[in-house]
Protein backbone atom coordinates (compact mmCIF):
# COMPACT_ATOMS: atom_id res chain seq x y z
CA UNK A 1 0.00 0.00 0.00
CA UNK A 2 1.32 3.34 -1.05
CA UNK A 3 0.80 6.71 0.82
CA UNK A 4 0.57 9.07 -2.06
CA UNK A 5 1.73 12.81 -1.72
CA UNK A 6 -0.92 14.73 -0.35
CA UNK A 7 -1.34 18.28 -2.27
CA UNK A 8 0.33 21.60 -1.55
CA UNK A 9 -2.69 24.25 -2.08
CA UNK A 10 -1.39 27.77 -2.09
CA UNK A 11 -3.90 30.62 -2.23
CA UNK A 12 -3.30 33.94 -2.49
CA UNK A 13 -5.47 37.33 -3.37
CA UNK A 14 -5.36 40.88 -2.08
CA UNK A 15 -5.41 42.57 1.17
CA UNK A 16 -9.32 42.21 1.90
CA UNK A 17 -10.54 40.15 -0.76
CA UNK A 18 -11.81 37.56 1.57
CA UNK A 19 -8.79 34.79 2.10
CA UNK A 20 -9.45 34.34 5.52
CA UNK A 21 -12.90 34.24 5.09
CA UNK A 22 -13.72 31.60 2.76
CA UNK A 23 -10.18 29.68 4.13
CA UNK A 24 -12.67 29.56 7.64
CA UNK A 25 -15.44 28.25 5.80
CA UNK A 26 -13.64 25.19 4.23
CA UNK A 27 -11.89 24.53 7.24
CA UNK A 28 -15.39 23.79 8.55
CA UNK A 29 -17.09 22.09 5.73
CA UNK A 30 -13.59 20.13 5.13
CA UNK A 31 -11.83 18.60 7.37
CA UNK A 32 -9.57 16.74 5.64
CA UNK A 33 -7.87 19.67 4.76
CA UNK A 34 -4.74 20.74 6.92
CA UNK A 35 -4.34 24.87 6.91
CA UNK A 36 -0.81 26.25 7.10
CA UNK A 37 -0.13 28.76 10.43
CA UNK A 38 2.06 31.29 9.56
CA UNK A 39 4.57 33.39 11.62
CA UNK A 40 4.45 36.63 11.33
CA UNK A 41 5.76 39.80 12.91
CA UNK A 42 2.11 42.43 13.18
CA UNK A 43 0.14 42.61 15.85
CA UNK A 44 -2.59 40.36 16.77
CA UNK A 45 -5.86 41.82 15.79
CA UNK A 46 -8.99 41.61 18.40
CA UNK A 47 -10.19 37.61 17.89
CA UNK A 48 -6.78 36.62 16.48
CA UNK A 49 -5.29 33.54 18.34
CA UNK A 50 -1.59 31.91 18.88
CA UNK A 51 -0.97 29.21 16.81
CA UNK A 52 -4.82 29.53 15.22
CA UNK A 53 -4.24 32.44 13.00
CA UNK A 54 -0.76 33.02 13.35
CA UNK A 55 2.28 32.32 15.46
CA UNK A 56 3.10 35.99 16.10
CA UNK A 57 6.79 36.87 16.78
CA UNK A 58 9.22 39.54 17.46
CA UNK A 59 11.42 40.71 14.67
CA UNK A 60 14.47 39.02 16.17
CA UNK A 61 12.51 35.76 17.20
CA UNK A 62 11.38 35.65 12.95
CA UNK A 63 14.96 37.09 11.99
CA UNK A 64 16.04 33.57 14.18
CA UNK A 65 13.45 31.11 12.38
CA UNK A 66 15.16 32.63 9.09
CA UNK A 67 18.68 32.08 9.87
CA UNK A 68 17.64 28.40 11.26
CA UNK A 69 15.94 27.72 7.89
CA UNK A 70 13.01 26.79 9.75
CA UNK A 71 10.60 28.68 7.06
CA UNK A 72 9.68 27.93 3.77
CA UNK A 73 9.14 31.16 2.69
CA UNK A 74 8.79 34.50 3.82
CA UNK A 75 7.92 37.77 2.29
CA UNK A 76 8.14 41.23 4.14
CA UNK A 77 4.38 42.73 3.78
CA UNK A 78 2.98 46.42 3.97
CA UNK A 79 6.08 46.49 7.44
CA UNK A 80 5.92 43.19 8.51
CA UNK A 81 7.09 40.23 8.21
CA UNK A 82 5.11 36.63 7.27
CA UNK A 83 6.84 33.30 6.67
CA UNK A 84 5.56 29.80 6.26
CA UNK A 85 6.86 26.94 8.86
CA UNK A 86 8.91 24.34 6.90
CA UNK A 87 8.32 21.37 9.09
CA UNK A 88 5.12 21.38 8.91
CA UNK A 89 4.02 21.51 5.74
CA UNK A 90 6.36 18.59 4.65
CA UNK A 91 4.90 16.26 7.11
CA UNK A 92 1.74 16.84 6.13
CA UNK A 93 2.56 16.46 2.53
CA UNK A 94 4.09 13.11 3.41
CA UNK A 95 1.70 11.82 5.54
CA UNK A 96 -0.30 12.15 2.67
CA UNK A 97 -2.41 14.87 3.30
CA UNK A 98 -3.74 17.74 1.84
CA UNK A 99 -2.38 21.74 3.26
CA UNK A 100 -3.43 25.08 2.45
CA UNK A 101 -0.96 27.80 2.58
CA UNK A 102 -2.43 31.46 2.57
CA UNK A 103 0.17 33.25 1.60
CA UNK A 104 0.92 36.56 -0.41
CA UNK A 105 2.36 36.39 -4.11
CA UNK A 106 6.15 36.94 -3.37
CA UNK A 107 5.75 33.87 -0.82
CA UNK A 108 3.90 31.77 -3.28
CA UNK A 109 6.14 32.24 -5.78
CA UNK A 110 9.46 31.01 -3.92
CA UNK A 111 6.99 28.13 -2.59
CA UNK A 112 7.01 26.95 -6.59
CA UNK A 113 9.99 27.11 -6.80
CA UNK A 114 10.37 24.10 -4.57
CA UNK A 115 6.84 22.53 -5.22
CA UNK A 116 6.29 23.45 -8.86
CA UNK A 117 3.77 20.55 -8.46
CA UNK A 118 1.81 22.55 -6.19
CA UNK A 119 -1.81 23.69 -7.14
CA UNK A 120 -1.87 27.94 -6.96
CA UNK A 121 -5.21 29.69 -6.78
CA UNK A 122 -5.51 33.34 -6.54
CA UNK A 123 -8.67 34.69 -5.02
CA UNK A 124 -9.72 37.70 -6.84
CA UNK A 125 -12.25 40.42 -5.85
CA UNK A 126 -15.69 41.31 -8.13
CA UNK A 127 -13.70 44.77 -8.47
CA UNK A 128 -11.26 46.90 -7.26
CA UNK A 129 -13.80 49.65 -5.59
CA UNK A 130 -15.80 46.17 -3.59
CA UNK A 131 -12.21 45.49 -2.80
CA UNK A 132 -11.69 48.56 -0.55
CA UNK A 133 -15.59 48.62 0.62
CA UNK A 134 -14.16 45.01 2.41
CA UNK A 135 -11.26 46.73 3.87
CA UNK A 136 -12.95 49.27 5.47
CA UNK A 137 -16.11 47.25 6.24
CA UNK A 138 -13.69 44.95 8.22
CA UNK A 139 -12.43 48.04 10.14
CA UNK A 140 -8.91 46.72 11.24
CA UNK A 141 -6.81 49.38 8.53
CA UNK A 142 -6.52 53.17 9.65
CA UNK A 143 -6.31 55.40 6.46
CA UNK A 144 -2.88 54.95 5.82
CA UNK A 145 -2.97 51.24 5.95
CA UNK A 146 -5.87 51.07 4.04
CA UNK A 147 -3.84 53.47 0.80
CA UNK A 148 -1.03 50.70 1.39
CA UNK A 149 -2.97 47.71 1.08
CA UNK A 150 -4.92 49.15 -1.91
CA UNK A 151 -1.48 49.57 -3.27
CA UNK A 152 0.21 46.32 -2.89
CA UNK A 153 -3.58 44.81 -4.15
CA UNK A 154 -2.65 46.37 -7.75
CA UNK A 155 0.70 45.11 -7.68
CA UNK A 156 -0.52 42.12 -6.66
CA UNK A 157 -3.32 41.51 -9.01
CA UNK A 158 -0.80 41.70 -11.85
CA UNK A 159 0.79 38.18 -10.54
CA UNK A 160 -2.07 36.38 -11.33
CA UNK A 161 -0.61 34.70 -14.69
CA UNK A 162 1.31 32.92 -12.23
CA UNK A 163 -1.53 31.03 -10.66
CA UNK A 164 -2.85 28.15 -11.86
CA UNK A 165 -6.42 28.88 -11.19
CA UNK A 166 -8.84 32.33 -10.60
CA UNK A 167 -11.36 31.74 -8.49
CA UNK A 168 -13.66 35.18 -8.16
CA UNK A 169 -15.06 35.80 -4.16
CA UNK A 170 -18.39 37.22 -5.11
CA UNK A 171 -19.80 35.00 -2.79
CA UNK A 172 -18.43 33.16 0.06
CA UNK A 173 -20.12 30.03 -1.06
CA UNK A 174 -19.65 30.19 -4.39
CA UNK A 175 -16.12 30.63 -4.01
CA UNK A 176 -16.14 27.79 -1.58
CA UNK A 177 -17.32 26.02 -3.76
CA UNK A 178 -15.18 26.75 -6.65
CA UNK A 179 -12.37 26.16 -4.58
CA UNK A 180 -13.30 22.29 -3.40
CA UNK A 181 -14.07 21.94 -7.01
CA UNK A 182 -10.66 22.59 -8.23
CA UNK A 183 -9.35 20.58 -5.24
CA UNK A 184 -11.42 17.63 -6.22
CA UNK A 185 -10.17 17.72 -9.76
CA UNK A 186 -6.61 17.97 -8.89
CA UNK A 187 -6.72 15.11 -6.37
CA UNK A 188 -8.25 12.67 -9.28
CA UNK A 189 -5.02 13.87 -11.87
CA UNK A 190 -3.86 10.81 -13.77
CA UNK A 191 0.06 11.93 -12.96
CA UNK A 192 -0.86 11.38 -9.15
CA UNK A 193 -1.70 7.86 -9.45
CA UNK A 194 0.58 6.03 -12.82
CA UNK A 195 3.54 5.58 -10.76
CA UNK A 196 1.49 3.10 -8.47
CA UNK A 197 -1.02 2.16 -11.09
CA UNK A 198 2.38 0.81 -13.32
CA UNK A 199 3.61 -0.72 -10.35
CA UNK A 200 -0.11 -2.59 -9.86
CA UNK A 201 0.16 -3.94 -13.44
CA UNK A 202 3.04 -5.68 -13.19
CA UNK A 203 1.53 -7.87 -10.11
CA UNK A 204 1.13 -11.20 -10.66
CA UNK A 205 -2.44 -12.28 -10.05
N1 LIG B 1 4.66 35.11 2.10
C1 LIG B 1 3.78 34.93 3.07
N2 LIG B 1 2.66 35.66 3.16
C2 LIG B 1 1.80 35.42 4.17
C3 LIG B 1 2.02 34.42 5.11
N3 LIG B 1 0.97 34.43 5.97
C4 LIG B 1 0.13 35.38 5.57
N4 LIG B 1 0.62 35.98 4.47
C5 LIG B 1 0.03 37.05 3.67
O1 LIG B 1 0.35 38.31 4.22
C6 LIG B 1 -0.63 39.26 3.82
C7 LIG B 1 -1.11 40.08 5.01
O2 LIG B 1 -1.80 39.24 5.90
P1 LIG B 1 -2.62 39.87 7.11
O3 LIG B 1 -1.78 40.87 7.83
O4 LIG B 1 -3.19 38.75 7.91
O5 LIG B 1 -3.72 40.76 6.39
P2 LIG B 1 -5.02 40.43 5.52
O6 LIG B 1 -4.63 39.63 4.33
O7 LIG B 1 -5.50 41.77 5.17
O8 LIG B 1 -5.97 39.67 6.42
C8 LIG B 1 -1.76 38.45 3.17
O9 LIG B 1 -1.63 38.55 1.76
C9 LIG B 1 -1.49 37.04 3.64
O10 LIG B 1 -1.94 36.08 2.69
C10 LIG B 1 3.21 33.64 5.00
O11 LIG B 1 3.50 32.73 5.76
N5 LIG B 1 4.03 33.94 3.98
N1 LIG C 1 -17.82 37.31 -0.77
C1 LIG C 1 -17.84 38.32 0.10
N2 LIG C 1 -18.80 39.25 0.02
C2 LIG C 1 -18.83 40.30 0.89
N3 LIG C 1 -17.95 40.47 1.89
C3 LIG C 1 -16.95 39.57 2.04
C4 LIG C 1 -16.86 38.46 1.15
N4 LIG C 1 -15.78 37.73 1.53
C5 LIG C 1 -15.24 38.35 2.60
N5 LIG C 1 -15.96 39.47 2.91
C6 LIG C 1 -15.67 40.46 3.96
O1 LIG C 1 -14.55 41.24 3.52
C7 LIG C 1 -13.67 41.55 4.61
C8 LIG C 1 -12.26 41.04 4.30
O2 LIG C 1 -12.27 39.62 4.37
P1 LIG C 1 -11.01 38.81 4.94
O3 LIG C 1 -11.38 37.37 4.96
O4 LIG C 1 -10.51 39.42 6.21
O5 LIG C 1 -9.94 39.10 3.76
P2 LIG C 1 -8.41 38.74 3.60
O6 LIG C 1 -8.10 37.58 4.52
O7 LIG C 1 -8.23 38.38 2.16
O8 LIG C 1 -7.65 39.98 3.94
C9 LIG C 1 -14.28 40.93 5.85
O9 LIG C 1 -15.00 41.92 6.56
C10 LIG C 1 -15.22 39.85 5.30
O10 LIG C 1 -16.31 39.65 6.15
Amino acid sequence: MFVQKGLLIVLSGPSGVGKGTVCSVLRKEQSDIVYSVSATTRSPRIGEVEGINYFFKTREAFQQMIQNNELLEWAEYVGNYYGTPRRFVEETIQQGKDIILEIEVQGALKVKQTYPEGIFIFLIPPSLAELKNRIIHRGTENDENLIRRMNAAKEELKMLKYYDYAVVNDEISKAVKRIQAIIEAERLRKERILPYYEQWLKEEL
